[in-house]
C-alpha cells in the first residue's frame, strides 16, 4: 500500500477511560494501529465536551475518519459532529457500558478494535435527536435515567456498583405519568421507564430493544409499564438474555418522530446515550435515517 493510500484519521481519546484501567492509551494506539493503513494523530480530551471540539477540528483538517476512544458519552460527543458528513466514526471501546460498540459487534478488546481499523469499511447507520441533541444508542426517561444520574455522581464505577445502585433504588422508585404522541396516536400512561432505542441495548448487554435494527429508519419506542416486585428477577433475566420483548410489561412501537410530555410536578431524569441531562420537556425525539458512517 502506498503512503498516500493510507486512511487519514484522528484518534479522539477520553483520558479518563484509560486512567480507570492504568493503560497508556497513546502507547496502545502507537503499538496496534497499523501505520501501513492509517496516517493518524492522537488528541486527548481535556474536559467534558472537549471531544466535540476536537472532532470539529478533525473535520476542518480533512480527515476520513475520527476514532472515538472511550465510552458512549465520548462517542456521542464525536459522532454528533460527524452526522450528515462523509467522515466516518471509528470506535475503540473503553467505556463502562459500550452499548453502541456491542451492538455493532466491534471487539471490546482494544487491541483487536485497533487492529481491525485497518480492515473496516464504512457502514451507514441511523442516528436520532432529542430536542435537537443527537444520540446514537439510546435515550430515555424513567428508572434507568434516574439510576444513570445517581451513578454519574458516584465515585464508584464498574458494572457491579451499577447493579448495586440499581437494586437499592428499585425499591424506592415510583413510576411517573407521561403522554406520548406519534403519527395519529396519543397515549397517556404510567411507565417505569421509557426508552428510545436506535441501538438495542443500554450497554453491558442489557437489551431493552432486542430486535432493534440500527439501519432500518425507525426508532424502537420501548415502554416498560409498572410491574409487581415479584416480576423483577424475570425482567432482569430477560433484559440480559435479549428476550425482554416477550414480557407482557414491555410495549415496543416503531416510530420516526414522537413527542413525550412528562408530569411537570416532579423533576424528570433524562439520559442521552447514558449521560444524564437536565432538559425541560416536552421532548421531541426523531430519527435521522442513514445519517452516519461507522467503521465496523
Ligand atoms: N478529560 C476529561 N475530563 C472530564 N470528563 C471528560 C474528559 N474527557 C471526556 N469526558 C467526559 O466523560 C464522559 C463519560 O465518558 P465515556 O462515555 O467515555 O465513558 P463511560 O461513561 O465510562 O462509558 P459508557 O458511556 O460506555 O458507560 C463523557 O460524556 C465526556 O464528556
Amino acid at each position: 500500500m502506498q503512503g498516500n493510500d493510507r486512511r487519514r484519521v484522528w484518534f479522539v481519546v477520553n483520558p479518563l477511560a484509560g486512567k480507570r484501567t492504568n493503560i497508556d492509551l497513546a502507547q496502545l494506539i502507537r503499538d496496534h494501529a497499523s501505520p501501513t493503513h492509517l496516517a493518524y494523530e492522537i488528541h486527548f480530551s481535556q474536559y467534558a465536551g472537549h471531544s466535540s471540539l476536537l472532532a470539529q477540528e478533525a473535520l476542518a483538517a480533512g480527515v476520513e475518519a475520527v476514532i472515538a476512544v472511550g465510552g458512549d458519552g465520548t462517542i456521542n460527543e464525536v459522532a454528533s459532529q460527524l452526522v450528515g458528513s462523509s467522515v466516518a466514526l471509528g470506535i475503540v471501546p473503553f467505556g463502562s457500558g459500550n452499548g453502541l460498540a456491542r451492538h455493532l459487534h466491534i471487539p471490546l478488546e482494544p487491541v483487536r478494535a485497533l487492529q481491525n481499523l485497518a480492515v473496516y469499511s464504512p457502514y451507514t447507520i441511523d442516528t436520532a435527536t432529542l430536542n435537537g441533541r443527537p444520540f446514537f444508542c439510546t435515550a430515555g426517561v424513567g428508572f434507568d435515567a434516574h439510576v444513570g444520574a445517581l451513578f454519574a455522581r458516584s465515585v464508584r464505577r464498574g458494572f457491579r456498583s451499577y447493579v448495586t445502585t440499581t437494586l437499592q433504588e428499585y425499591f424506592k422508585y415510583e413510576s411517573h405519568r407521561y403522554r406520548l404522541c406519534w403519527d395519529d396516536q396519543s397515549l397517556a400512561l404510567e411507565a417505569f421507564t421509557i426508552t428510545f432505542a436506535n441501538a438495542g441495548q443500554y450497554g453491558n448487554n442489557a437489551w431493552i430493544a432486542p430486535k432493534a435494527d440500527i439501519a432500518d429508519g425507525v426508532l424502537d419506542l420501548c415502554v416498560l409499564r409498572p410491574f409487581p416486585h415479584y416480576v423483577m428477577p424475570v425482567l432482569g433475566t430477560q433484559l440480559f438474555r435479549r428476550t425482554l420483548d416477550q414480557s407482557p410489561y414491555l410495549d415496543i412501537h416503531p416510530v420516526k418522530k414522537v413527542v413525550l410530555e412528562c408530569d411537570t410536578s416532579v423533576p424528570t431524569p433524562l439520559h442521552i446515550d447514558g449521560e444524564p441531562l437536565a432538559l425541560e420537556g416536552p421532548f421531541t425525539i426523531a430519527i435521522r435515517p442513514g445519517s452516519l458512517r461507522v467503521l465496523c
